[in-house]
């Protein structure tokens, strides 16, 4: 059946587990889209509760995740990943027969560990990454648009069926991504770099900055006009999401972490023995790189 936007209903009943920027955005892509007959919501938070329902995110506001689960065709977790493993033993006894379960987490490997053992034969598990976020959080905060552009990573493990991994596909397409897939570990490996290790260098500077004495500490906030203006950004990103991406990516992230203090020290060695040839022909590789992400983005 296709809705008044000329979309194809995808699903009857969507469960959003966790209803702040990444749930609020997918509910908001999907009524729009009309891409769910029935959207089901349940957070833990009162408040998140009270935004959702006054924002009309969903057509079933649920007291548990139990609740909003039942009957659903695909069920999303968009919790911090230290919520997953409290979480499973409410959702898995409830999921029906042939559901879909994904989530949005940014690490995967670790989403797998803790849901992987409680679920129930004959649900298709299927983990899920839309690389699009930005540095706020809650209902409020979320837009339809998030994901337009941006990549999706599923990471269905090895004999997931096909058929529901294409259904899956189609939901994110339709939202406006491009979809890849990849197994766990490269996933994770590859946003340690990307996306994590940025993070935790953001998150340094800025209390590097923070710990300097008064008057410079002036100075800092009067001249932040570009460069650590865009760390600020980063920085400000949820303390509690980004607590459990470190500590749920810690193999990957220490390794990428191991390699960047080696080219930082040399780095560091270049700049005290003034090897200017050195600074230049690193600064000139990494120019071709941000030119390269620029040219890709507007083929
Ligand atoms: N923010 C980003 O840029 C971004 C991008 C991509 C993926 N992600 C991933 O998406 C997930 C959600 O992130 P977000 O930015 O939407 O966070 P958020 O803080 O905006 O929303 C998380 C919501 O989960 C709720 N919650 C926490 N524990 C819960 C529980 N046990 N049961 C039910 N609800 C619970 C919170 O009350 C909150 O409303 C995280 O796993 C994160 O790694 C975030
Ligand atoms: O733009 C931002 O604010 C983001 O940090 C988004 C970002 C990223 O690193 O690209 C952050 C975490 C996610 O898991 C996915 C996307």
């Amino acid at each position: 059946m296709t809705t008044p936007s000329g979309n194809e209903v995808l699903f009857d009943r969507i469960a959003i587990i966790g209803i702040g920027l990444i749930g609020s955005s997918l509910a908001r892509g999907l009524k729009e889209k009309g891409l769910a007959r029935e959207i089901a919501i349940h957070d833990a938070s009162a408040e998140a509760m009270r935004d959702a329902k006054a924002l009309e995110l969903g057509h079933h506001y649920c007291a548990s995740a139990g609740e909003a689960v039942a009957n659903a065709d695909l069920v999303v977790l968009a919790v911090p990943l230290g919520a997953y493993a409290d979480l499973a033993p409410m959702v898995a006894p409830n999921l029906k027969q042939g559901a879909i379960l994904s989530d949005v987490g940014s690490v995967k490997q670790a989403v797998i560990r803790d849901l992987g053992p409680s679920l129930p034969e004959g649900v298709h598990f299927i983990p899920g990454h839309p690389i699009a976020g930005t540095e706020h959080s809650g209902p409020k905060s979320g837009f339809a648009a998030l994901f337009h552009g941006r990549w999706c990573v599923l990471t269905p493990t090895p004999g997931t069926d096909e058929g529901a991994v294409a259904r899956l596909k189609a939901l994110w397409t339709a939202l406006g991504s491009q979809v890849e897939i990849m197994t766990a570990s490269h996933h994770d490996q590859v946003l340690a770099i990307t996306s994590h290790l940025p993070h935790l260098i953001a998150y340094t500077i800025v209390d590097t900055a923070t710990f300097l004495e008064d008057e410079t500490m002036q100075e800092v906030i009067k001249f932040s006009a570009s460069g650590f203006r865009d760390f600020t950004r980063i920085a400000a990103s949820d303390p509690i999401m980004w607590r459990d991406v470190f500590l749920n990516n810690r193999e990957a992230v220490l390794e990428m972490l191991g390699r960047f203090t080696e080219d930082l020290t040399a780095l560091q060695r270049a700049i005290r023995w003034g090897e200017g040839e050195k600074l230049q022909e690193v600064f000139t590789r990494t120019r071709a790189i941000r030119r390269g992400i620029i040219d890709a983005k507007q083929a």
